[in-house]
């Protein structure tokens, strides 16, 4: 049996909304490489403890706030770990470098711009997702949908899955770059659920490249899974729908970059299908790397026990979008 070494590290966040990154020393394990800062479990050390332990030695701070943001386990080719990454969202002290170290503060949307060890891949994209994911009422007309879009976002949403099912190939046309705007505005990402103009084939939609990315139904992740297609050439995030751990690891093999999970709890979109239940929804979440949002009878009450279990957080339609006036 390989023996897994267990490490925490933590995503630190400060009030500019800049996250911290350390850079790796050359000799060190995936050294010159940037990283999270954090370290090994001590023997009987909780994650928690052990991540607050490590950002004293290492930066000299005291984080004071954090929630558990995801965990990836990954083999190198000479080391198993898993990494069991926290978000750290207030802290006592000014970090610098106290193992020499070099430090640096950066924006998240600059984050990819840096080397990470291999593992990082999926904690960076984590590190960048918010919290919440407001998917739109498929019912409604252009204009009422920019408009509960504004009044989201006023309420804080900062990733938008548009998926207007009965909207038209104009519908679609003039209200992408206006609800891309929108959002860009308030620093909010938006994903486009089935535009009309989506090549499946190559994963490509004009309409989704004025977006930040393409949201894949689990039909479609199937026939991109089918068709080999791994990707490389998509702009910007690929997420995916998915209901199953056989769904999970066609992601997984597609290169999605996030997905959905559902339905968690009963819900009154989809009452045919039986839920999975936060017992479910934590396993199946510990068995991939990619951030998962919990699906499926939502409100923001449900966010602590999604986190807790390891999910991302929520994605929801009605919980964010104001009732018809
Ligand atoms: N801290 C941290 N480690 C990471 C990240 N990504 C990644 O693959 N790792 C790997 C590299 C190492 O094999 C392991 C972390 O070990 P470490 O060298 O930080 O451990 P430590 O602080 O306890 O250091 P030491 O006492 O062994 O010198 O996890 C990351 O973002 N942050
Ligand atoms: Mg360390």
């Amino acid at each position: 049996m390989t023996k897994v070494v267990h490490v925490a590290a933590g995503v630190i966040h400060n009030t500019r909304g800049q996250i911290l990154i350390a850079k790796r020393a050359d000799d060190a394990h995936q050294g010159g490489l940037w990283e999270f800062p954090g370290g090994k479990l001590e023997a009987g050390e909780a994650a928690e403890s052990a991540l607050i332990r490590e950002l004293q030695e290492e930066l000299g701070i005291t984080a004071t706030h954090l929630s558990p943001l995801i965990q990836i386990r990954h083999d190198y080719p000479d080391k198993s770990v898993l990494l069991d990454v926290w978000t750290v969202t207030a802290f006592t002290g000014e970090a610098h470098g106290r193992e020499g170290q070099p430090v640096k503060w950066v924006s998240p949307s600059t984050l990819s711009d840096y080397q990470f060890p291999a593992a990082n891949t999926p904690i960076v994209t984590a590190a960048q997702l918010p919290r919440r994911l407001l998917i739109t009422d498929a019912e409604v007309s252009v204009e009422l949908c920019l408009q509960k879009v504004t009044e989201a976002l006023h309420l804080g949403i900062q990733l938008v899955q548009l998926r207007q099912k009965d909207w038209r190939v104009e519908q679609w046309a003039a209200a992408v770059p206006r609800m891309a705007k929108l959002c860009r505005e308030a620093g909010a990402r938006l994903m486009l659920n089935s535009p009309p103009d989506l090549a499946l084939e190559t994963l490509e939609s004009g309409l989704a490249s004025l977006a930040d990315g393409l949201h894949l139904t689990s039909r479609q992740l199937g026939a991109a899974a089918a068709s080999g297609r791994v990707t490389d050439k998509h702009v910007g995030w690929l997420s995916a729908a998915c209901h199953t751990d056989g769904e999970l690891r066609l992601a997984e093999q597609v290169g999605v970059d996030f997905v959905t999970l559902s339905p968690v709890l009963a819900t009154g979109t989809h009452p045919e299908q039986a839920p999975m239940g936060w017992e479910q929804f934590e396993a199946l979440v510990k068995n991939t790397k990619i951030p998962v949002y919990a699906l499926g009878g939502m409100n923001d009450g449900d966010l602590p026990e999604s986190v807790s279990r390891g999910g991302q957080g929520i994605a929801a339609i009605s919980a964010w979008w104001p009732s018809q006036n």
